[in-house]
């Protein structure tokens, strides 16, 4: 049963609720199944002309007694179940919420944000929908028919003739063995395609502009086109099969009837069934076509939700593959050194060595340089320091301890991380530069602001800091956004640092202002600049160039311009190109 977890765990908290709601519905079901009996003695009394005008009263009134409090109780079981449902719905995304967060860089490079999305909602949507429904369309299907079976056995329909009538509905079990498990596999391709589709959404209108700017919306349209068309064919399966499903079974009720109507009346035309009894008996059998009808239909869509139960209890039994070692330390970071010995690291499931055997030595307090070509390994080894991926045992230590021994949150607090591309929430300036601590003071704000170069340009906004940002606010710059992510950096005021190409979008003014603030406002603070323009890192107190996950030179600016080699080579091609600009 490990598949139902989350389901389980949920119906364990609530159980007590829903067995009031099924108390309620059950009693609702049980009253309800009197009305045919009710009619019937209406019917034979009515033959035998001993109906008076008060009895007729008293047959209303009994009638509508029943039918107020059939509605009243189930209508009262239905709403729990509902109400239960919604909050199902509210638990399980908090849950897959929570559990997103636990998930790892490798996760996210390998699933998008449509596909986690489709979780959210398709799969969440389809479990809820499928436990109210199933519970209570299952609770008053099954208690109806239970009890109209009983009353048609406790009335005086001979048994041969009620065993012959609902012989045709002995065959619904049989049906749902068969159709089942093809219902829930074309379930699950159904909400796999969706999930495709949803994350190929996603993309198209991520990269929208960059569509139109290439003209190309014809192909993207295809492509999406493509994924659409998928989830229509597997739709279609999934409705082929499971309308066959829902329409054999009230046609079997349906046979009931006519067995019912034709061999009862035959028995009533030759006196062996009162009237009574035989209009009992057609409206027992009518009344239990739609309960049996509902049972199908739930039958149906649990199969269907069944699938997505699957999918979410799967997502939920990942682990995240950075996981906290027991005796994880945390630890105060600051004056720590960084040492870093023979660091090899591959990704998980690729082949290649992004570094290979790298030893570093970062004294507290210093900054160092990290240069090379793309794909060299910069970001790599800093991901391995903020420990989005596991480093080698032994590989990377902060103040003398082996990264993986410390806390998460005691590691990636102290580390302030400015990467080339900072998300910006869509929310005001200010929240977003005050990210790590939301109750910093504004002069704070106004500081960092003022140290990343992009004060200037905030006030002049009308809402200054208190600007909004992203969907329903305004577009900063590419520059500007660079700049707000380091000021978010900057006011962490992190025992370390690390610039991952964080000024790349400024112009080199406005680069030389931010590289000296940097310098003054981090005396004494460790700084790992990385660049690729030797202009932002060339102050650093030691300067490593990487090449294809090596460390192939190492030094100050001007002892590496005096060996022959990749850093004097870049620093000439950047001079020229300056050059040539100027
Ligand atoms: N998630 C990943 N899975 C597999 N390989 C990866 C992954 N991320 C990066 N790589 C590979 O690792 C190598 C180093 O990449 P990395 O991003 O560290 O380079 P970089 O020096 O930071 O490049 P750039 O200057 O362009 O940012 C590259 O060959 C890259 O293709």
């Amino acid at each position: 049963m490990k598949s139902q977890r989350v389901l389980v765990e949920y119906i364990q908290g609530k159980w007590p609720y829903y067995l009031l709601a099924i108390a309620f519905m059950t009693a609702g079901n049980i009253i309800q199944s009197f009305y045919p009996r009710i009619i019937g003695n209406f019917a034979d009394q009515l033959k035998q002309n001993g109906l008076s005008e008060s009895h007729i009263i008293d047959y209303g009134l009994l009638l509508l007694g029943v039918a107020l409090a059939f509605g009243v109780l189930a209508g009262l079981g239905q709403y729990i179940v509902m109400r239960l449902g919604r909050m199902f719905e509210f638990f399980t995304r908090g849950r897959l919420f929570d559990h997103f967060m636990t998930l790892g860089e490798h996760f996210y490079s390998r699933n998008g944000v449509g596909k986690l999305l489709s979780y959210v909602m398709n799969d969440v949507t389809a479990v809820r929908e499928a436990l109210a429904r199933g519970i209570n369309q299952s609770t008053n299907s099954s208690i109806l028919i239970v009890s109209t079976v009983s009353m048609m056995l406790l009335s005086d329909i001979p048994l041969y003739l009620i065993a012959v009538s609902v012989l045709p509905l002995l065959a619904i079990p049989w049906i749902v063995v068969v159709f089942g498990p093809v219902i829930r596999s074309r379930s699950l391709s159904v909400q796999e395609a969706l999930g495709k589709m949803t994350e190929s959404a996603e993309e198209q209108f991520g990269g929208i502009r960059v569509t139109k700017k290439f003209a190309v919306e014809r192909i993207m349209s295809e492509r999406f086109g493509a994924e659409a068309d998928r989830v229509h064919d597997k739709q279609l399966k999934l409705v082929r099969v499971s309308s066959l499903f829902q329409a054999l079974i009230p046609f079997l009720g349906t046979l009931s009837l006519i067995v019912a109507i034709v061999f009862g009346g035959y028995l009533t035309i030759h006196g062996r069934l009162s009237l009574g009894n035989f209009v009992a008996l057609t409206l027992y059998i009518r009344m239990m076509v739609n309960p049996l009808q509902q049972i199908g239909g739930v039958i149906n869509t649990m199969q269907r939700s069944r699938a997505s139960l699957d999918r979410i209890n799967e997502l939920l039994s990942k682990e995240g593959e950075i996981q906290e070692a027991e005796q994880a330390q945390a630890r105060d970071l600051s004056r720590a050194g960084i040492r870093i010995r023979h660091l090899t690291f591959s990704y998980p499931d690729s082949e290649p060595e992004a570094l290979h055997d790298l030893s570093l030595d970062i004294k507290p307090g210093t900054t160092v340089g990290i240069v090379g070509k793309t794909g060299s390994g910069k970001t790599t080894l800093v991901k391995l320091l903020l420990r989005m991926y596991d480093p080698p045992e032994g590989a990377i230590a902060i103040g003398g301890v082996d990264i993986r021994d410390l806390t998460l949150e005691s590691l990636r607090s102290q580390i302030a991380y400015v990467p080339q591309e900072g998300f910006l929430f869509s929310t005001t300036i200010r929240d977003n530069i005050a990210f790590y601590r939301r109750d910093s003071a504004m002069n704070q704000v106004e500081e960092a602001a003022k140290q990343a170069q992009i004060y200037g340009n905030i006030v002049e906004f009308p809402d200054r800091f208190e600007t909004k940002l992203g969907e329903r606010g305004i577009t900063l710059s590419g520059g500007q956004r660079q700049r707000t992510s380091l000021a978010r950096g900057l006011i962490k005021h992190a025992p370390i640092m690390i610039l991952d190409d964080s000024v790349s979008a400024v112009d080199a003014v406005t680069e030389q202002r931010i590289v000296e603030t940097i310098s003054s406002v981090r005396q004494g603070l460790t700084t790992i600049v990385i660049a690729h323009r030797i202009s932002a890192l060339k102050h650093a107190d030691e300067i490593v160039v990487l090449d294809e996950g090596r460390i192939v030179q190492r030094g100050t600016h001007a002892q590496l311009l005096d060996q022959p080699g990749l850093y004097a080579l870049l620093h000439a091609i950047q001079e020229e190109g300056n050059r040539d600009a100027e």
